[in-house]
């Protein structure tokens, strides 16, 4: 029998192709779940929770393939899973919007304080003049990695009457006139926009991108968003600029560690937050977990 676990909390609906098909057995679980034989795992399921790492591949001699529920594979040792011939699938275009769509909203919610007036209202108080914001209308977007990701939020900056500048060292520039925005040097994002979002997967190149140099280039009173990963926006840095009043405010849905416990990034009223919910609705799950479990159930 070929055994399948599932872990990190993956949506069961989207398992179908594994669970109608003779000759699998899904497990849903945990890598520490004392009631599951790791020794006999065939095929492991994860999103971003479960770290896949040489000592986890240890446990699993059994191992032939990891399926990764979501786009990132930063949480799973590449280099190590290849060398004991372990493949790795992702589920890539099924939690693109629902990001696309979080992305957004907490780029709204950053320039109209959202959360923070919904604190202080439920806390009693009616402080509408601590509350201005500012328009999405007429400012300058900047997108720092335009794959799936990025270019819906464009479409849906530029619905709203912002203009978008884009750096991606490869999006040609047929592509930035389809989707109507400007391709520009790393730089130039970097001075002339005011809200600029993240948008890159985590790699050696893209960790701390925006770092105590870079972040100096860009306008003062700017706003940062990362919903792609923790760590492209080096979060001491960050902070630093908050502090002294360079960046206006952030909006971040990931963390260097995760969750990030007593960070300084969030006792600043000027950073929102959310854990970690990008890929989190029920349209994004299914998606995601039926594209690796059909992947999976191709391999087996
Ligand atoms: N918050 C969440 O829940 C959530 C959900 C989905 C994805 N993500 C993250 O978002 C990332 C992007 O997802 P996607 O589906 O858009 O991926 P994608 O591969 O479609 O897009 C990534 C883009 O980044 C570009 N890029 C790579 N290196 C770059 C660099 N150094 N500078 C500028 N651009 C660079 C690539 O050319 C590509 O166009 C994922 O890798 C993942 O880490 C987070
Ligand atoms: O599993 C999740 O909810 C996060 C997924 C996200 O980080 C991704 O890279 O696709």
């Amino acid at each position: 029998m070929f055994q399948v676990l599932a872990a990190d909390s993956i949506k069961e609906e989207g398992l179908q192709p594994l669970l109608e098909q003779d000759g699998i057995q899904v497990h849903i679980g945990s890598v520490d779940s004392t009631s599951i034989d790791l020794q006999k795992i065939d095929a492991l399921i994860v999103r971003s929770a479960t770290k896949v790492t040489s000592e986890l591949l240890d446990r699993m001699p059994s191992l032939k393939i990891v399926g990764r529920a979501g786009v990132g594979v930063d949480n799973i040792d590449i280099a190590e899973a290849t060398k004991r011939g372990i493949i790795i699938v992702n589920a890539p275009d099924g939690n693109t919007i629902s990001t696309a769509e979080h992305t957004f909203a907490m780029m709204s919610a950053l320039m109209r304080n959202i959360p923070q007036a919904h604190a202080s209202l439920k806390n009693g108080e009616w402080k509408r003049n601590q509350y201005i914001g500012n328009e999405l209308y007429g400012k300058n977007l900047g997108i720092i990695g335009m794959g799936r990701i990025g270019s819906e939020l464009a479409k849906r900056a530029r619905a709203f009457g912002m203009s978008v500048k884009v750096y991606d060292p490869f999006l040609t520039m047929e592509r930035a006139e389809v989707l109507g925005v400007q391709l520009s040097s790393f730089d130039d994002v970097l001075a002339e926009t005011d809200i600029i979002s993240v948008h890159t997967p985590l790699t050696k190149e893209t960790k701390g991108l925006l770092n105590e140099k870079t972040l100096s280039q860009t306008k003062k009173g700017v706003y940062l968003l990362n919903c792609a990963r923790g760590g492209i926006i080096d979060e001491i840095a960050l902070a630093h600029y908050i502090e002294n009043g360079h960046v206006a405010g952030a909006a971040l849905d990931v963390f260097e560690v995760e969750p990030p416990g007593d960070h300084p990034l969030l006792k600043l009223d000027s950073v929102i937050i959310t854990p970690h919910l990008g890929a989190s609705t029920k349209e994004a799950q299914l998606n995601v977990a039926t594209q690796v479990a059909r992947e999976i159930s191709t391999f087996f």
